[in-house]
């Protein structure tokens, strides 16, 4: 008879993970769980937040009469996640920690550990994702040699295992995963796929393990919890002092503490002022925060973006792209928003032109634009330019109705919103 499969499940403390690795015992896998530290300052109440999810992911190995290991991954996520997190923002764009986490800590840390140290046949999350494997089709990979050589031959990866969307659309967490590589996806079992939350919690309920299930959805970015976005991360950056600037006459509306504290599309909060300014550009020679007076003003709207190298979940862009140099399909930039229907056009060092069909609000630079066609997570590249905004090409187009020829820019024109390099 052959053993049971060995699966290595991450569990969080949470609900989500509980019930995965509750529900692969009734596969009848042999299931160990492991909490991963990767953060391990206090929180704004004083309390170290990982050692009290440790002990909630200890209860649950108890509860499902499981082995349970804690490993930590403080140095890792610090040089890995945490330095690229500062640098960005130091650049002046809005980077997206939890996506580097995925690619560089649950899925190639953890994933380590678990094959190799604790002889895993697969990894398990509690991810709402799905992928093209049935579990039986990922423990044979574990048999499967990695090729040899320092590049690996593009025609080796046969029939790639996919990402896929989730039964529940809502909670889908593949934008998350849409940088993890095509190996960790091959040993990964995702057992809450084809669930709803309402589901998870009702089986959570029934098998005892209600002390997750009273614990509060995690929301934002884990290592800085509830508490003000501002204060934590003028913990670790100098202020930058600059000042607000109206995108619409050039005044001067007040002055800030860092341009690296704000995000395209988001309220400005300028003390003094009542009415509600967003922002809408950076410059980052003066350390300036453009505003304007309207959320849904046309300097927050753009319809073109490029990304860096994109991370194709096949390793390879899809065929048709390859060959046309231009795709329809659709994309996201934030979990949850609705996706765009955008065509795509390949460069030939690996970026992509993303074209909306339609202008989108508050595309910043950092963010990942994710893509899919169907229900299908093709990979992500993130974002580093920017097109112009639909203010700007209103401007634009009027001057061009309205100048006679030749005449150069005067004092009152909107700051330069063309992508930069
Ligand atoms: N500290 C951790 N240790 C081990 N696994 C983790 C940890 N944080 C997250 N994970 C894994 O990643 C999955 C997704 O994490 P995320 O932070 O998005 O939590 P979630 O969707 O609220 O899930 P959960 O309810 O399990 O916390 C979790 O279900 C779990 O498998």
């Amino acid at each position: 008879m052959q053993a049971a499969r060995h699966v290595v499940c991450a569990l969080s403390g949470g609900v989500d993970s509980a019930v995965a690795a509750l529900l692969l015992r009734r596969r009848g896998y042999q299931v160990t769980g492991v909490f991963m530290k990767n953060w391990d300052a206090l929180d704004e109440h004083g309390v170290c937040a990982a050692d009290r999810d440790c002990e909630d992911a200890y209860r649950v190995c108890q509860v499902l009469d499981i082995p349970f290991h804690q490993v930590s991954y403080v140095k890792e996520y610090w040089n890995d996640v945490f330095s690229d997190f500062l640098s960005e923002y130091e650049k002046g764009r809005t980077p997206n920690p939890d996506i580097v986490c995925n690619k560089h800590i649950k899925f190639s840390c953890f994933l380590r550990h678990a094959m190799g140290s604790l002889g895993a046949d697969a990894v398990a999350t509690g991810h709402y994702a799905r992928t093209s494997l049935e579990d039986e089709e990922v423990f044979q990979q574990k048999h499967v040699k990695r090729p040899e050589g320092l590049f690996q031959n593009r025609f080796e990866v046969r029939n790639p295992v996919k990402l896929l969307q989730a039964a529940d659309s809502f909670k889908d967490q593949t934008f998350f995963l849409s940088q993890v590589s095509q190996e960790a996806l091959r040993r990964t079992i995702f057992p809450l796929g084809g669930l709803t939350k309402g589901f998870v919690k009702k089986i959570a309920a029934e098998n005892g393990l209600q002390h997750v299930l009273q614990k509060k959805e995690s929301m934002g970015i884990c290592f800085i919890g509830k508490r003000n976005f501002e204060h934590f991360i003028l913990q670790y950056l100098q202020p930058r002092p600059g000042r607000f600037i109206s995108i619409e006459d050039n005044t001067v509306l007040g002055t800030h503490q860092g341009w690296f504290l704000y995000t395209l599309g988001q309220r400005a909060k300028i003390s003094g002022l009542r009415e509600p300014w967003f922002v809408v550009d950076k410059d980052s020679t003066k350390g300036d925060v453009l505003v304007a007076p309207r959320t849904d003003h046309p300097a927050l709207y753009r319809d073109l973006l490029r990304t860096n190298r994109v991370h194709w979940i096949a390793e390879e862009p899809p065929a048709i792209l390859v060959r046309d140099k231009m795709m329809e399909c659709h994309f996201r930039f934030r979990h949850q928003m609705a996706l765009v229907p955008c065509v795509l056009t390949l460069n030939q060092d690996g970026t992509v032109w993303v074209t909306a069909v339609k202008a989108v609000r508050g595309l910043t630079l950092g963010q990942f634009a994710v893509f899919y066609k169907g229900d299908e997570c093709l990979g992500s590249g993130k974002i580093l330019r920017l097109g112009p905004s639909a203010y700007t090409l209103q401007k634009g187009r009027s001057r061009a109705t309205a100048a006679p020829k030749g005449s150069g820019d005067n004092p009152g024109d909107s700051p330069d919103l063309s992508p930069t390099p």
